[in-house]
């Protein structure tokens, strides 16, 4: 049997990698995205990997909760949610959520344990010599599909010069978008986050990618950009053409209104994005399809338990994302791996930045998808040097919290982040 495993600390880092200027319903990303690297240590030497969001509040929790769990088994994963809770309910920290207001729902305690759920299950993993995804109940597949994620965007960040993607303002835009990078990626499905122009462009938008792209399967999500009615009209223009419609509208009880009406699936990672979600979600049918996300549904196993209740009351069930690093991909993948009813290609920015804290080359996309890992624990190793550089790079740049709508603002002061907007 393992002897106990036990945490002796852990080291959070936070760290800013450069982010084109990405639109969205609520603003435009910054010049640079932030997250959190967790390096968790233990008796016998092993180091476990986790990543979060950064944002200042969420800092504060992340460093309480890594005092809280010193001593603790890296196995006695229940007691370890018990302790960060309880020293949760300590502090008087507000805010930090680190997506820009788009999902402010998810439970705390769920938020600021998942890094460090992450990081135990890769000592667990290297300590019995076997890859995470064993650890969740065994991979039911090789490789994990992914969607090519496409945003509207400016061709630079203003004063900056253009980056490697360009501009992306209208159909034409979103179509050479989606060719550069499925040429790079080879991405068999395609993502575009609306809610950025009015609905009708980005209905001709997904028609033309429609047209572009004939066999590749398209969803629109514009963060609940949408009023009911709206909604209605768009997922009648886009039957037949979406896979799903991602968030249409606000709440349980509008998208349950939308849902009555649209032939297809609607897709959450806004009106569930909890556990006492769920049964509101199954009693209105509001969803059909419930987009999971560890860093918020408190890691990998917990996802495990929403991939069963997903599979219970028959939702579809995808991934979320938000702009990450390779920690993050590296658990997405394991989870993604040992979930079998995983029933849709899932979402990830890694086509977005150029940066990375982990050791190149042990994971990446071949054809669309990326191989699961097969060494000990999650097989991605930190590379110091590139940490060091990000964390300066995070002391530098001078941004502290996520703030897609305040950026927006510095540059257009009539910008308003309204839902629904349309
Ligand atoms: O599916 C989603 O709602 C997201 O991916 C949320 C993200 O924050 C996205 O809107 C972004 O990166 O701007
Ligand atoms: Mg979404």
């Amino acid at each position: 049997m393992t002897a106990p495993v036990r945490i002796t600390g852990a080291r959070i880092t936070p760290v800013a990698f450069v982010d084109p200027p990405l639109l969205n319903t609520v603003g435009v990303h910054q010049p640079y995205a932030l997250r959190a690297i967790i390096q968790l240590d233990t008796d016998g030497g092993l180091v476990g990997l986790g990543e979060t969001y950064a944002d200042t509040a969420h800092l504060t929790r992340l460093e309480a909760a890594a005092e809280a769990i010193v001593g603790l088994d890296v196995f006695a994963l229940g007691s370890m949610r018990a302790a960060i809770e309880a020293t949760l309910d300590t502090l008087s920290v507000t805010g930090g959520d680190g997506v820009a207001g788009m999902i402010t729902t998810a439970s705390t305690t769920d938020r600021v344990f998942s890094p460090f759920e992450v990081a135990c299950l890769d000592v667990q993993g290297k300590a019995t010599g076997r890859p995470v995804s064993d650890l969740l109940g065994g991979a039911v597949r090789d490789a994990v599909p992914f969607s090519a994620y496409l945003f509207y965007k400016w061709a630079g960040h203003p004063g900056a010069e253009a980056d490697s993607w360009g501009e992306a303002l209208d159909p034409e835009g979103l179509v050479r978008q989606a060719r550069k990078m499925i040429a790079e990626y080879g991405f068999g499905a395609i993502k575009v986050k609306g809610g950025v122009f009015p609905p009708d462009e980005e209905i001709a938008g997904i028609k033309a990618l429609r047209a572009a792209f004939p066999d590749l399967p398209l969803r629109l999500d514009p963060n609940a950009a949408w009023t009911v009615d709206t909604s209605i009209r768009v997922a009648s223009e886009l039957n037949g053409i979406v896979e799903y419609l991602e968030d249409p509208t606000p709440g349980l009880d509008g998208m349950a209104e939308v849902a009555r009406e649209a032939k297809m699936p609607l897709a959450t990672n806004m009106c569930v994005v909890a556990f006492d979600h769920l049964e509101p979600a199954v009693r209105k049918n509001s969803v059909g399809v419930v987009l999971s996300d560890h860093h918020y549904w408190g890691g990998l196993q917990r996802s495990r338990l929403l991939a069963g209740i997903c599979d219970t009351f028959g939702f579809g069930l995808s991934m979320h994302s938000n702009s990450h690093l390779g920690i993050s991909l590296a658990a997405m993948v394991h989870l993604a791996a040992a979930t079998p009813n995983l029933t849709y290609a899932c979402d990830t920015h890694w086509p977005w930045k150029s940066e990375d804290v982990i050791e190149p080359g042990a994971i990446g996309f071949v054809d669309g998808a990326v191989p699961v890992p097969t060494s000990p624990g999650l097989g991605v190793e930190i590379d110091e040097d590139a940490l060091a550089a990000l964390h300066q790079q995070y002391l530098d740049c001078g941004i502290r919290d996520r703030d897609d709508t305040g950026y927006m603002k510095s540059i257009d002061a009539t910008f308003e982040n309204t839902s629904p907007r349309w």
